[in-house]
Protein backbone atom coordinates (compact mmCIF):
# COMPACT_ATOMS: atom_id res chain seq x y z
CA UNK A 1 0.00 0.00 0.00
CA UNK A 2 1.33 3.27 -0.42
CA UNK A 3 2.48 5.39 2.07
CA UNK A 4 1.11 8.87 2.76
CA UNK A 5 3.79 11.87 2.56
CA UNK A 6 1.89 13.19 5.29
CA UNK A 7 1.01 11.48 7.94
CA UNK A 8 -0.49 13.58 11.35
CA UNK A 9 -1.49 11.24 14.29
CA UNK A 10 -3.52 12.83 17.61
CA UNK A 11 -1.57 16.07 17.31
CA UNK A 12 -2.16 18.37 20.01
CA UNK A 13 -0.89 21.86 20.04
CA UNK A 14 -1.37 23.36 23.49
CA UNK A 15 -0.53 27.47 24.09
CA UNK A 16 0.63 28.63 27.06
CA UNK A 17 2.16 26.63 30.05
CA UNK A 18 -0.21 27.53 32.82
CA UNK A 19 -3.69 25.81 33.06
CA UNK A 20 -5.62 29.03 33.28
CA UNK A 21 -3.84 30.75 30.66
CA UNK A 22 -3.58 27.67 28.31
CA UNK A 23 -5.34 27.53 24.96
CA UNK A 24 -5.40 23.88 22.90
CA UNK A 25 -5.36 25.32 19.33
CA UNK A 26 -5.48 21.21 17.98
CA UNK A 27 -7.22 18.95 20.01
CA UNK A 28 -5.96 15.38 18.74
CA UNK A 29 -6.33 15.92 14.47
CA UNK A 30 -5.54 12.96 12.76
CA UNK A 31 -5.27 12.86 9.08
CA UNK A 32 -2.99 11.58 5.64
CA UNK A 33 -1.95 13.38 2.21
CA UNK A 34 -0.86 10.53 -0.23
CA UNK A 35 1.50 11.15 -2.98
CA UNK A 36 -0.22 13.52 -5.78
CA UNK A 37 -2.81 14.44 -3.53
CA UNK A 38 -4.50 18.19 -3.10
CA UNK A 39 -5.36 18.70 -0.21
CA UNK A 40 -7.24 22.21 1.23
CA UNK A 41 -7.72 22.90 5.01
CA UNK A 42 -10.30 25.23 5.63
CA UNK A 43 -12.25 26.83 8.59
CA UNK A 44 -13.67 29.61 10.18
CA UNK A 45 -11.12 32.21 11.94
CA UNK A 46 -9.35 31.00 14.75
CA UNK A 47 -10.23 27.60 14.21
CA UNK A 48 -6.82 26.05 14.18
CA UNK A 49 -5.33 26.39 10.34
CA UNK A 50 -2.47 28.21 10.92
CA UNK A 51 -1.56 26.46 14.06
CA UNK A 52 -1.91 23.22 11.97
CA UNK A 53 0.43 24.49 8.87
CA UNK A 54 3.04 25.47 11.25
CA UNK A 55 3.29 22.40 13.37
CA UNK A 56 3.62 20.30 9.80
CA UNK A 57 5.97 22.80 8.14
CA UNK A 58 8.08 22.58 11.16
CA UNK A 59 8.07 25.97 12.28
CA UNK A 60 6.27 25.45 15.38
CA UNK A 61 6.52 22.09 17.74
CA UNK A 62 3.48 20.33 18.36
CA UNK A 63 3.00 19.45 22.10
CA UNK A 64 1.77 15.62 21.46
CA UNK A 65 1.07 13.40 19.14
CA UNK A 66 3.04 11.99 15.91
CA UNK A 67 3.83 14.20 12.25
CA UNK A 68 5.65 12.19 9.23
CA UNK A 69 6.47 13.58 6.67
CA UNK A 70 8.04 11.31 3.53
CA UNK A 71 8.37 8.67 6.39
CA UNK A 72 10.34 10.68 8.55
CA UNK A 73 8.88 11.60 12.61
CA UNK A 74 9.51 15.07 12.81
CA UNK A 75 8.53 15.52 16.36
CA UNK A 76 11.51 13.65 16.59
CA UNK A 77 13.82 15.69 15.00
CA UNK A 78 16.39 18.34 16.49
CA UNK A 79 16.23 22.13 14.97
CA UNK A 80 19.74 21.60 12.98
CA UNK A 81 17.96 18.06 11.55
CA UNK A 82 14.68 20.60 11.13
CA UNK A 83 16.36 23.12 9.12
CA UNK A 84 17.88 20.66 6.68
CA UNK A 85 14.38 18.75 6.40
CA UNK A 86 12.90 21.40 5.71
CA UNK A 87 15.29 22.83 2.96
CA UNK A 88 14.97 19.29 1.40
CA UNK A 89 11.63 18.09 1.59
CA UNK A 90 9.20 21.07 2.04
CA UNK A 91 8.22 23.81 -0.40
CA UNK A 92 6.67 26.87 1.09
CA UNK A 93 4.40 29.57 -1.06
CA UNK A 94 2.74 32.51 0.85
CA UNK A 95 0.11 34.90 0.85
CA UNK A 96 3.00 38.10 0.39
CA UNK A 97 5.29 35.83 -1.80
CA UNK A 98 8.36 36.25 0.32
CA UNK A 99 10.92 37.04 -2.84
CA UNK A 100 14.04 38.81 -1.76
CA UNK A 101 14.04 41.99 -3.66
CA UNK A 102 17.44 42.30 -3.79
CA UNK A 103 18.05 39.01 -6.01
CA UNK A 104 16.46 38.59 -9.82
CA UNK A 105 13.64 36.02 -10.14
CA UNK A 106 16.08 33.51 -11.73
CA UNK A 107 18.37 33.74 -8.37
CA UNK A 108 15.33 33.96 -6.27
CA UNK A 109 14.24 30.40 -7.61
CA UNK A 110 17.90 28.73 -7.28
CA UNK A 111 17.93 29.95 -3.85
CA UNK A 112 16.82 26.32 -2.10
CA UNK A 113 19.08 24.85 -4.40
CA UNK A 114 22.54 27.17 -3.90
CA UNK A 115 21.49 26.08 0.14
CA UNK A 116 21.72 22.73 -0.33
CA UNK A 117 24.78 23.09 -2.04
CA UNK A 118 23.84 22.37 -5.53
CA UNK A 119 26.46 23.29 -8.01
CA UNK A 120 25.32 26.52 -10.27
CA UNK A 121 26.04 24.40 -13.50
CA UNK A 122 23.77 21.81 -12.06
CA UNK A 123 21.36 24.47 -11.22
CA UNK A 124 20.77 26.28 -14.15
CA UNK A 125 18.88 23.68 -16.23
CA UNK A 126 16.42 22.90 -13.02
CA UNK A 127 15.72 26.54 -12.86
CA UNK A 128 14.69 26.84 -16.36
CA UNK A 129 12.74 23.66 -16.51
CA UNK A 130 10.24 24.55 -13.34
CA UNK A 131 10.26 28.10 -15.11
CA UNK A 132 8.90 27.13 -18.06
CA UNK A 133 6.07 25.02 -16.41
CA UNK A 134 5.37 27.85 -14.31
CA UNK A 135 5.16 29.94 -17.36
CA UNK A 136 7.86 32.76 -16.33
CA UNK A 137 10.94 32.27 -18.40
CA UNK A 138 11.09 35.46 -19.86
CA UNK A 139 11.16 37.41 -16.34
CA UNK A 140 13.85 35.38 -14.53
CA UNK A 141 16.65 38.15 -15.61
CA UNK A 142 14.41 40.56 -13.74
CA UNK A 143 13.69 42.01 -10.17
CA UNK A 144 10.69 41.23 -8.35
CA UNK A 145 9.95 45.00 -8.17
CA UNK A 146 9.77 44.75 -11.88
CA UNK A 147 6.95 42.02 -12.28
CA UNK A 148 3.48 41.56 -11.89
CA UNK A 149 1.87 40.14 -8.23
CA UNK A 150 0.89 37.22 -10.55
CA UNK A 151 4.33 36.48 -11.55
CA UNK A 152 5.49 37.23 -8.42
CA UNK A 153 3.23 34.20 -6.69
CA UNK A 154 4.75 32.39 -9.83
CA UNK A 155 8.22 32.96 -9.29
CA UNK A 156 7.57 32.08 -4.78
CA UNK A 157 5.54 29.10 -6.63
CA UNK A 158 8.46 28.00 -8.76
CA UNK A 159 11.04 28.56 -5.81
CA UNK A 160 8.91 26.02 -3.74
CA UNK A 161 8.99 23.47 -6.10
CA UNK A 162 12.77 23.57 -7.92
CA UNK A 163 14.27 21.49 -5.21
CA UNK A 164 11.24 18.47 -6.06
CA UNK A 165 9.90 18.48 -2.10
CA UNK A 166 7.84 15.90 -1.15
CA UNK A 167 5.28 18.40 -0.34
CA UNK A 168 4.41 22.22 -1.47
CA UNK A 169 2.67 24.04 1.93
CA UNK A 170 0.46 26.79 0.23
CA UNK A 171 -1.08 29.60 2.72
CA UNK A 172 -3.35 31.61 1.06
CA UNK A 173 -1.09 31.88 -2.07
CA UNK A 174 -4.05 33.76 -3.86
CA UNK A 175 -4.70 35.84 -0.85
CA UNK A 176 -2.99 39.34 -2.29
CA UNK A 177 -3.67 38.48 -6.38
CA UNK A 178 -6.76 39.87 -8.40
CA UNK A 179 -9.21 37.72 -8.94
CA UNK A 180 -7.49 36.86 -12.61
CA UNK A 181 -4.45 36.14 -11.01
CA UNK A 182 -5.59 33.83 -8.47
CA UNK A 183 -7.78 31.80 -10.54
CA UNK A 184 -4.60 31.63 -13.11
CA UNK A 185 -2.15 30.55 -10.12
CA UNK A 186 -4.97 28.11 -8.55
CA UNK A 187 -4.83 26.12 -12.31
CA UNK A 188 -1.45 26.27 -12.38
CA UNK A 189 -1.12 24.22 -9.02
CA UNK A 190 -3.88 22.17 -10.55
CA UNK A 191 -2.05 21.45 -13.50
CA UNK A 192 1.57 20.71 -11.55
CA UNK A 193 -0.78 18.50 -9.29
CA UNK A 194 -2.36 16.47 -11.76
CA UNK A 195 -0.08 16.12 -14.85
CA UNK A 196 3.62 16.46 -12.18
CA UNK A 197 2.06 14.98 -8.86
CA UNK A 198 3.26 17.35 -7.09
CA UNK A 199 1.54 17.32 -3.47
CA UNK A 200 0.18 20.15 -2.55
CA UNK A 201 -1.09 21.18 1.27
CA UNK A 202 -3.12 24.38 0.86
CA UNK A 203 -4.66 26.72 3.82
CA UNK A 204 -7.34 29.10 2.35
CA UNK A 205 -9.99 30.94 2.55
CA UNK A 206 -11.05 31.38 -0.64
CA UNK A 207 -14.15 29.17 -1.67
CA UNK A 208 -12.80 29.80 -4.97
CA UNK A 209 -9.45 28.77 -4.64
CA UNK A 210 -10.55 25.78 -2.36
CA UNK A 211 -12.38 24.45 -5.19
CA UNK A 212 -9.37 23.27 -7.39
CA UNK A 213 -8.13 20.87 -4.55
CA UNK A 214 -9.20 16.96 -4.84
CA UNK A 215 -10.46 17.11 -0.59
CA UNK A 216 -11.14 19.49 2.08
CA UNK A 217 -10.67 19.23 5.37
CA UNK A 218 -12.53 21.25 7.69
CA UNK A 219 -10.94 22.80 11.24
CA UNK A 220 -13.61 23.94 13.58
CA UNK A 221 -12.65 24.30 16.96
CA UNK A 222 -9.06 22.64 16.60
CA UNK A 223 -10.68 19.21 15.51
CA UNK A 224 -11.26 18.24 11.88
CA UNK A 225 -15.05 18.78 12.00
CA UNK A 226 -16.18 17.46 8.45
CA UNK A 227 -14.24 16.19 5.15
CA UNK A 228 -15.52 16.23 1.52
CA UNK A 229 -13.94 14.87 -1.58
CA UNK A 230 -14.36 16.28 -5.26
CA UNK A 231 -16.39 14.19 -6.80
CA UNK A 232 -18.57 15.94 -9.48
CA UNK A 233 -16.73 19.00 -11.41
CA UNK A 234 -15.38 22.24 -10.17
CA UNK A 235 -18.68 24.27 -10.07
CA UNK A 236 -20.41 21.54 -8.50
CA UNK A 237 -17.52 21.48 -5.44
CA UNK A 238 -17.22 24.81 -5.20
CA UNK A 239 -20.71 24.81 -4.01
CA UNK A 240 -20.69 22.24 -1.80
CA UNK A 241 -17.87 24.28 -0.20
CA UNK A 242 -20.10 26.79 0.71
CA UNK A 243 -22.59 24.62 2.14
CA UNK A 244 -20.52 23.33 4.78
CA UNK A 245 -18.56 27.32 4.94
CA UNK A 246 -22.72 28.03 5.82
CA UNK A 247 -22.88 25.49 8.53
CA UNK A 248 -20.19 27.02 10.33
CA UNK A 249 -21.91 30.22 10.17
CA UNK A 250 -24.98 28.76 11.10
CA UNK A 251 -23.43 27.26 14.66
CA UNK A 252 -21.68 30.82 14.88
CA UNK A 253 -25.23 32.33 15.04
CA UNK A 254 -26.70 29.07 17.36
N1 LIG B 1 1.07 31.92 20.02
C1 LIG B 1 -0.18 31.77 20.46
N2 LIG B 1 -0.49 31.89 21.77
C2 LIG B 1 -1.74 31.72 22.23
N3 LIG B 1 -2.80 31.40 21.46
C3 LIG B 1 -2.57 31.29 20.14
C4 LIG B 1 -1.25 31.47 19.56
N4 LIG B 1 -1.35 31.27 18.21
C5 LIG B 1 -2.65 31.00 17.97
N5 LIG B 1 -3.37 31.00 19.11
C6 LIG B 1 -4.81 30.74 19.24
O1 LIG B 1 -5.08 29.47 18.67
C7 LIG B 1 -6.30 29.49 17.92
C8 LIG B 1 -6.05 29.04 16.51
O2 LIG B 1 -5.29 30.03 15.82
P1 LIG B 1 -4.90 29.90 14.29
O3 LIG B 1 -4.07 31.08 13.93
O4 LIG B 1 -4.32 28.55 14.05
O5 LIG B 1 -6.32 29.98 13.59
P2 LIG B 1 -6.70 30.08 12.04
O6 LIG B 1 -7.71 29.02 11.81
O7 LIG B 1 -5.47 30.03 11.23
O8 LIG B 1 -7.37 31.51 11.99
P3 LIG B 1 -7.38 32.61 10.82
O9 LIG B 1 -8.25 32.03 9.77
O10 LIG B 1 -7.99 33.79 11.49
O11 LIG B 1 -5.96 32.82 10.39
C9 LIG B 1 -6.84 30.92 18.03
O12 LIG B 1 -7.82 30.96 19.05
C10 LIG B 1 -5.64 31.74 18.43
O13 LIG B 1 -6.01 32.85 19.21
Amino acid sequence: MTKPVVHVDHVEKIFGRKSENSFKALDGVSFDIYPGEFVGIMGPSGAGKTTLLNVVSTLDQATSGKIEIAGRDITMMKQNELADFRSAELGFIFQDFNLLENLTIYENIALPLSLQGVASKNIRPLVHQVADKLGIKSILGKYPVAVSGGQKQRAAAARALVHEPAIILADEPTGALDSKNARSLMETMEHLNRHHSVSIMLVTHDPLSASYCERILFIQDGTIYKEIRRTEDQAAFHQQILNVLAEFSSLDQA
